[in-house]
């Protein structure tokens, strides 16, 4: 189910058949993503871990009622298309999910969506839908829903989100954010993406002396999630200290849709910036 790769710059581990990066570790660091134990881990179920593909819905949905939760490409079999290592070292794994391999009454249009890593000292992952309906396909949500492997959570600040947030455990209330964000129990606020074109936000690690910065393009939303201690609790599929070593930033396509493209670059540097 999980396949081990190693190059120049990093070790990494991916799971074909859910075309899902679960791993990537560059060289001399710990883990920048982090991944349930493989022993809680099935088939049946989306995979905890790593940088799951939410689409083409996120959570239920606008109306609240779609299914499966957060789409059906996290769960769908996608196939493995290319995966070659560049000159410099560099793996590139290029995987899709067509309408012929998944249907979902949700989205009823025949689409090919392409999902490419590029693996080495730096972290990229784009996805690329291609519509090949008549009319206009229905508008595609969902996110990059990824799971950060922090050393521990109580010392770890997220900057670069904007203000305020929408705090979807205070019934969506408007909150006023300070410029380096702290979590200190359950979390689900949603940021506005900046008008930029590019989003720079950066997690501050202190226990591992590192920050992890992430450039995304295509998505209109952040969303900060940290399930707190219902690790090991009701969500079944974890134990119960690890919130303290992830924190979910997931680069989304909630106020609006994805565009045709969208793309998330990670980096990890190793040098301290906590503040
Ligand atoms: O347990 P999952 O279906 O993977 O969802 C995990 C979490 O994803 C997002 O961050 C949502 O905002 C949360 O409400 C949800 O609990």
């Amino acid at each position: 189910m999980i396949t081990d790769y190693q190059n120049d710059h990093c070790r990494f581990k991916v799971c074909h058949q859910r075309g899902q990066i679960l791993s990537w570790q560059p060289r001399g660091q710990a883990d920048v993503l982090w991944c349930a134990d493989e022993n809680l881990m099935s088939l049946d179920k989306p995979i905890r871990g790593g940088i799951p593909l939410c689409w083409p819905w996120f959570l239920k949905g606008d109306s609240g009622d779609l299914a499966p939760s957060h789409g059906f490409a996290r769960i769908a079999d996608w196939r493995l298309v290319s995966n070659r290592q560049l000159e410099a070292g560099t793996h590139r794994l290029v995987y899709q999910l067509t309408s012929a391999d998944t249907s979902s009454p949700h989205y009823p249009h025949d689409f090919c969506l392409t999902l490419e890593y590029l693996i080495g000292e730096i972290l990229t992952m784009s996805m690329t839908l291609q519509a090949f309906t008549a009319a206009a396909p229905t508008p595609a949500f969902g996110a990059f829903h990824s799971y950060f492997n922090v050393g521990d959570i109580e010392q770890t600040l997220i900057e670069g989100l904007g203000s305020p947030s929408i705090d979807n455990l205070a019934n969506r209330q408007r909150v006023q954010e300070p410029e380096q964000v702290m979590i200190t129990g359950p979390t689900e606020k949603r940021f506005a993406a900046s008008n930029e074109a590019r989003q720079t936000v950066r997690i501050l690690d202190k226990a591992h002396q590192r920050t992890i910065k992430l450039v995304q393009a295509g998505h209109s939303d952040v969303m900060l999630w940290s399930p707190w201690t219902e690790t090991g609790h009701s969500l079944k599929d974890t134990h119960p200290d690890d919130y303290k070593h992830f924190v979910c930033v997931e680069t989304a396509a909630i106020s609006s849709p994805f565009a045709n493209h969208a793309s998330l670059t990670i980096f990890s540097d190793k040098e301290p910036q906590y503040r």
